[in-house]
């Protein structure tokens, strides 16, 4: 109480640098929860606590007053910069100034960025930030106190997670975009300086050997979710190295949210291997290691040391992995998927699926084939229960559908919530999800992302052909991809070989008046497109030129999906797509933005983005004790995603996404397909109270009940004191 008052009276008026240290060593001596003695000369400070508590407590506070919540005074930002100032010159005393030696008696290590930095220093980064902050930080268009936004919650978020919980969950629409993309990438950005109090665990190059003992430097015994990241590619913006961990944070922040994962059994990690980021390496107050990154066997064996450390700690944890830079991503999604509970959401394909009417898994006893009398075009409900609209089929593709059963496939968190799009943006023309086969689509992009969406495009539209191989092949015509190098055509050299399904023939390139490495706009001007898709990370890609190609569009609905994140790595803003090509268009983008006001109606801006699979994608995971990750397990949590959650008015009316405020709900009912599965392929061993066998016997509707029932709440616990 003494912190918070003295902080109050400070907060009234602001004061000389001299008044605020003098005030800074009275609030430090002051502060009854600080069980450490301040150094005097070169006397050893006595601390009464190790680890964590060291550095912070908050998960039992109760305690929400004027300087330590997003009160009305908070939220006056001429106060909050002294909030800042005092609290933030404060915080530098701890964290990152404990040197090598003191983290291992402590057992601070991995607790911190592996940099050690002198007071001096400390200062520095904070002057660095405090500057920064009074410009006014922006991130895009939409909302120029993001960051300021961020800061407050914060600090909520350390002192009090119920509470901070409980403003996410109430207000998600609200806030995600704040915890989340795109302001996220910000935070990445200007960790160094926003950097405080640590959360979560880095695992550095420098501690190879270390891992397994380090582990245990977390304080709680059980850790059901981790997001993990190497930094190397952090949404659009590149190597970000140790920073990263911002992203793993917001990730961890939707899974809490989202999916109800308890926020004391959760742990961002940041494995700071060096980054390649020059401007890093000279920054004098970055945190992380200041080498180049680690390649090779060098750069896996300390991943494999990671990933041996955190199962022998918690072998049921679940391990997420997040934007790792393709060259890794494919590679280790590989090496450890078929032996732990891990995933990649940004990257991550099933492989196909195809099952026959007579020899149908145990889930899918309810399909149901309607056949009208109509003798030329029938309609074929395919678990009708799952997706979005009936199919319209004529005799001849019924006779290719015959009896097996279309499931929509290879499909994942990014590549999930794009098809999912994909087909929306074909309801939206008022034509039924059969014509998607028809779709010419003009993807930029042919990176992790986008090529993982290409080939569940392909894959689906194949689905819906048939399944044949000529289907198969004859989706591959559909996509034109364009690069960095422009056009990807088969005389492209060194071509990436994920890339080279989707490299145009030559033969077809001299009809369309196309070359190897013709630009988007050319490319955009001759195809005559349905659908432009972004996942290049080049913001206002979709130029003005592109856009005015575009408008050639031989849809009766052109559809854009720039879904490059933050914000400003979008293709292309709302406003320029509609303006541009017209009020008619769908749009949507993977980070948030407003819808636009087109004088008569609503643009409105769908937000695709694999947010709405990734936690359930856990959640189930974990509420089924699956000991890995299949196939099955993610292909139905995209396949719940794409069920019913938007109406055909709603479609017809350009809105292709269900809106951020279901996201509990939505990832409820993934979260239970996703339990369902496990128990279908025999793979889960239970959870907690709840066998395998009591599982097998739940019905749909008891088992999103078992998921409602397990998802946290943020309500304030009765807390109990006994002594050790
Ligand atoms: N919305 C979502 O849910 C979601 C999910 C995953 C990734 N993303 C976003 O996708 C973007 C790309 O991610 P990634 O992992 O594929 O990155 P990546 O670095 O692996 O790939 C980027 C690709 O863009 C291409 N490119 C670069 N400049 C280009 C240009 N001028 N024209 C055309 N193509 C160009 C590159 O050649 C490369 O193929 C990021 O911004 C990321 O945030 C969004
Ligand atoms: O993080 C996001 O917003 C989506 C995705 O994981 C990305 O890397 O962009
Ligand atoms: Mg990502």
């Amino acid at each position: 109480m003494a912190l918070f008052s003295s902080l109050q009276r400070l907060l009234r008026k602001p004061s000389s640098s001299s008044q605020i240290l003098q005030r800074m060593k009275l609030l430090a001596a002051g502060d009854p929860s600080r069980s450490f003695t301040t150094c005097e000369g070169s006397r050893p400070a006595i601390v009464h606590k190790r680890s964590l508590d060291i550095l912070h407590d908050p998960w039992f506070n109760k305690v929400l007053n004027s300087a330590s919540g997003p009160s009305s005074d908070c939220l006056n930002f001429l106060q909050f910069d002294w909030i800042e100032l005092v609290v933030g010159l404060f915080d530098t005393r701890q964290g990152t100034a404990f040197s090598m030696t003191e983290r291992d008696r402590l057992d601070l290590r991995g607790l911190l960025p592996p940099n050690h930095m002198t007071p001096q220093q400390q200062i520095e980064r904070f002057m660095v930030d405090l500057k920064r902050f009074q410009v006014n930080a922006r991130d895009g268009p939409s909302d120029t106190n993001a960051l300021a936004k961020w800061r407050i919650l914060n600090r909520l978020h350390d002192r009090n997670e119920t509470m901070y919980y409980k403003v996410l969950v109430e207000n998600i629409e609200e806030y995600a975009p704040i915890v989340y993309t795109p302001t996220v990438g910000l935070v990445c950005q200007n960790y160094s300086g926003l950097f405080r109090r640590p959360r979560g665990m880095y695992f550095s190059a420098a501690d190879r050997g270390e891992m397994m003992s380090m582990v245990y430097n977390w304080p709680a015994d059980q850790v059901d979710m981790i997001v993990v990241t190497d930094g190397s590619r952090i949404l659009g913006l590149g190597d970000l190295g140790v920073q990263g961990i911002g992203i793993a944070i917001g990730k961890l922040d939707l899974y809490v949210a989202a999916a109800g994962i308890n926020p004391q059994r959760v742990l961002p990690v940041m494995i700071d291997v060096g980054t390649n980021n020059e401007k890093l390496l000279r920054d004098p107050l970055y945190l992380g290691l200041q080498e180049h990154r680690l390649d090779g066997e060098d750069y896996i064996s300390v991943i494999d040391e990671f990933m041996e450390a955190v199962f022998t700690r918690w072998p049921h944890v679940i391990v997420q992995f997040e934007d790792f830079q393709s060259k890794w991503a494919f590679k280790l999604l590989q090496r450890y998927r078929n032996n732990y509970r891990m995933f990649n959401d940004d990257v991550q394909c099933t492989s196909c699926y195809l099952h026959d009417t007579f020899g149908l898994p145990r889930e899918y006893n309810n399909v149901k084939v309607l056949i009208e009398h109509d003798p030329t075009v029938r309609a074929l409900w395919l678990h009708a229960d799952l997706y979005l609209c009936n199919f319209m089929v004529t005799a001849s593709q019924l006779h290719n559908f015959k009896s097996s059963v279309l499931r929509l496939h290879n499909i994942l968190g990014t590549a999930g919530v794009a098809i999912a799009g994909l087909l929306g943006a074909v309801r939206a023309q008022g034509r039924p999800m059969i014509d998607f086969p028809k779709q010419k689509i003009v993807v930029a992009g042919a990176g992790s992302a986008g090529i993982g969406v290409l080939n569940a495009a392909r894959k689906t539209m194949a689905r819906l052909l048939g399944n044949t191989e000529s289907a198969f092949e004859s989706a591959r015509s559909q996509f034109w991809v364009v690069d960095a190098m422009g056009l990807v055509t088969e005389s492209r050299a060194n071509i990436d070989p994920e890339a080279l399904p989707f490299a145009r023939k030559l033969k077809e390139l001299e009809r369309q008046g196309l070359h190897e490495g013709s630009n988007l706009a050319e490319v955009v001007k001759k195809v005559k497109p349905d659908v432009l898709l972004g996942l290049s990370a080049v913001g206002g890609l979709f130029s003005k030129e592109v856009l005015e190609s575009f408008k050639e569009s031989s849809s009766t609905r052109p559809a854009i999906f720039a879904m490059s994140n933050p914000t400003k790595n979008a293709e292309c803003t709302p406003e320029e797509a509609f303006s541009i090509v017209g009020d008619h268009i769908v749009f949507a983008s993977g980070s948030p933005f407003p819808d636009v006001n087109l004088g008569n109606g609503i643009g409105h801006c769908n937000q695709g983005n694999n947010m709405y699979l990734f936690p359930g994608i856990g959640l189930g995971t974990l509420l089924s004790g699956a000991r890995v990750i299949s196939d099955g397990m993610l292909q139905a949590a995209a396949e719940r995603y794409l069920a019913g959650y938007m109406k055909d008015d709603e479609v017809l009316n350009g809105i292709i996404y269900p809106s951020i405020s279901s996201i509990r709900d939505i990832t409820k009912e993934v979260a239970a397909a996703v339990v369902r599965e496990a128990v279908a392929e025999d793979l889960a061993e239970g959870y907690r109270e709840m066998d395998p066998r009591e599982l097998q016997k739940l019905t749909p509707e008891e088992t999103v009940a078992y998921v409602k029932k397990n998802m946290w709440d943020p309500a304030y616990p009765t807390v109990v004191y006994r002594k050790e």
